[in-house]
């Protein structure tokens, strides 16, 4: 492609000398390993390493032209200093790409817990209904039903239109984080729909305040096809904050919660049963939430109303509804032969750890052991908040370790008798090796006690522990069958 194609609305055309517009350029790379010959080059100021360090090498391996925010003379090849460089990215990707969004239903969710439950939620409806989907998340990418491992929850620019590039799915629905949004990751990307779930406490140790966090999430809302839709959960202040951006801008919304303006409304959900007496389009009807629990109430109505926008029959839809597996560590169930039972979930939030206990509750816990720890080089402002909820929500905690990222586990076992003395009460106990400490639990377990495992879910344990497991799902497991 010319570099003229290439750059094409960047706003970048006019800076650059005449010659340069007519390179023939192979391809995009932003690591300097990835370069080949004719390839443009764009350097990253990161937070670990600067990427303009890595000209020289990008130079060697082929490069025709480099990208970059310093201000450079005398390259041996042509280069173009940007403002930006993870947008200039986004741009070139797109333009490079042939704008991959445009020709998909670009489904993009944000919001600080329940993206990836909803995105499952949203494919298994479509996909029961025809209409096949890729999904970019968290926990894996699906493209044309392959999974593949994913890095981030938002992957960056060049990534991101890599995979559009790949899928010959009609629907992507992606999970997107704020950090994406804040870095650039979604530029030269349009959504048809916008899911804006929640916003809590979480990722302070990166956004400044919980308004930068929303003004984060916002963006994503900038980036809306021309009849684009926002649908949002208006039961918490920040979605009513959201609508009430949005309607000042006259965009299209989809309102989803119990006020009586919602296009999709709830007027009563009964938590034992997670069934729920939805009003919509004048029509009142029962509908069960395809997990358990209100979070889960919540994510159902997005991935539903947004279902029934894109036109599938809601006969169709409600019969579907009764055919989700569930998500891979999102309130995972294990009935115990003594008659305890024994959930693993995700939850890392002071809010969502709330709704866990509050479902194990509803679901008729007589007694709650909650396990769980805090992750090293994460938020660490929310950690006492996750302690009080769970020291007034559960019968008993154990306080134990998490991924530690570098943090060392005496440091981080400070950490917890610190907090735990500050923040805990005497139900609490502090039990390090996080293998022995579900172990504990299930030995103690009597009939109708639950033992909430929150913090790791789906995945794998960075750190050995005791037992010879690596995720909380196979050591409760290993522990079964010792029994
Ligand atoms: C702190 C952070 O967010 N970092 C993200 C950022 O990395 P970075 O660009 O700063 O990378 P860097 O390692 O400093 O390198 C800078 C540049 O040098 C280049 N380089 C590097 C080495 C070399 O030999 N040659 C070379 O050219 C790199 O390719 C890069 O362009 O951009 C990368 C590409 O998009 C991300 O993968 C990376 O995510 C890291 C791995 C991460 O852990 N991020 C977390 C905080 C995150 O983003 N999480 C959210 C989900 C949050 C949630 O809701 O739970 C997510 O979307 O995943
Ligand atoms: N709508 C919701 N509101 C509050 N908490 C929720 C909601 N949905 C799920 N949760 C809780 O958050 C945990 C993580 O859910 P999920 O993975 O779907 O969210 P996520 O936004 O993708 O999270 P992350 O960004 O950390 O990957 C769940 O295990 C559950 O405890």
């Amino acid at each position: 492609m010319k570099t003229n194609q290439l750059l094409n609305e960047s706003g970048l055309i006019s800076r650059l000398d005449s010659r340069i517009l007519e390179l023939d350029i192979k391809g995009i790379a932003d690591n300097s390993s990835d370069v080949e010959k004719g390839f443009v080059f764009v350097a990253i100021k990161g937070f670990e390493i600067d990427g303009h360090g890595f000209i020289d090498q990008a130079i060697e391996k082929g490069a025709a032209l480099v990208i970059g925010e310093q201000e450079i003379t005398r390259l041996g090849v042509p280069y173009l200093q940007v403002e930006n460089s993870r947008k200039a990215l986004g741009i070139l990707a797109r333009n490079f790409y042939g704008r991959p969004s445009d020709q998909k239903i670009m489904i993009g969710i944000t919001g600080t817990n329940g993206k990836t439950t909803t995105s499952y939620m949203l494919q298994h409806f479509l996909e029961s209904n025809g209409m096949s989907c890729s999904v970019i998340g968290t926990n894996k990418n699906i493209i044309n039903g392959e999974k593949m491992k994913s890095s981030n929850t938002t992957p960056n620019s060049l990534a991101l239109h890599k995979l559009l590039t790949l899928s010959q799915d009609e629907v992507v629905i992606m999970e997107v984080s704020s950090h994406g949004l804040a870095q650039y990751r979604l530029e030269g990307i349009e959504f048809d729909y916008g899911l804006f779930l929640n916003l809590h406490h979480e990722h302070l140790d990166y956004h400044s305040s919980m308004e930068e966090y929303f003004q984060a999430k916002l963006t994503m809302f900038n980036q809306m096809k021309e009849h684009g839709i926002a649908v949002v959960n208006t039961d918490n202040e920040w979605g009513r904050k959201l609508c009430g951006i949005l309607q000042t801008k006259g965009k299209p919304i989809y309102a989803i919660g119990t006020s009586t303006e919602c296009n999709l409304r709830v007027a009563k959900f009964h938590s034992l049963s997670s069934t729920m007496r939805v009003i919509e389009s004048n029509e009142t009807y029962q509908m069960v939430a395809a997990m358990t629990g209100m979070h889960n109430m919540y994510n159902t109505l997005m991935a539903y109303g947004t279902s029934l926008l894109l036109g599938i029959p809601k006969e169709k839809l409600l019969n579907s509804i009764h055919h989700f597996k569930g998500v891979d560590g999102r309130f995972e169930i294990t009935k115990l032969a003594k008659g305890s039972i024994v959930i693993v979930d995700y939850a890392h939030t002071p809010d969502a750890i709330s709704y866990c206990l509050e479902t194990a509750k509803s679901q008729g816990a007589q007694r709650i052991t909650h396990i769980f720890g805090f992750r090293g080089n994460r938020d660490a402002s929310k950690r006492k908040h996750m302690l009080s909820i769970s020291a007034e929500m559960s019968d008993r905690y154990i306080l134990t370790l998490d991924d530690l990222n570098n943090v060392s586990p005496g440091d981080m076992l400070e950490v917890l008798n610190q907090l735990n003395e500050t923040y805990g009460n005497s139900k609490g106990s502090i039990v390090p090796d996080r293998t022995l400490a579900i172990q504990q639990a299930i030995h103690e377990s009597k009939e109708g006690d639950w033992i909430v495992i929150t913090g790791k879910g789906h995945e794998k344990y960075q750190q050995t522990f005791h037992l010879p497991t690596d995720s909380d799902r196979e050591t409760v497991n290993y522990i079964i069958k010792q029994n």
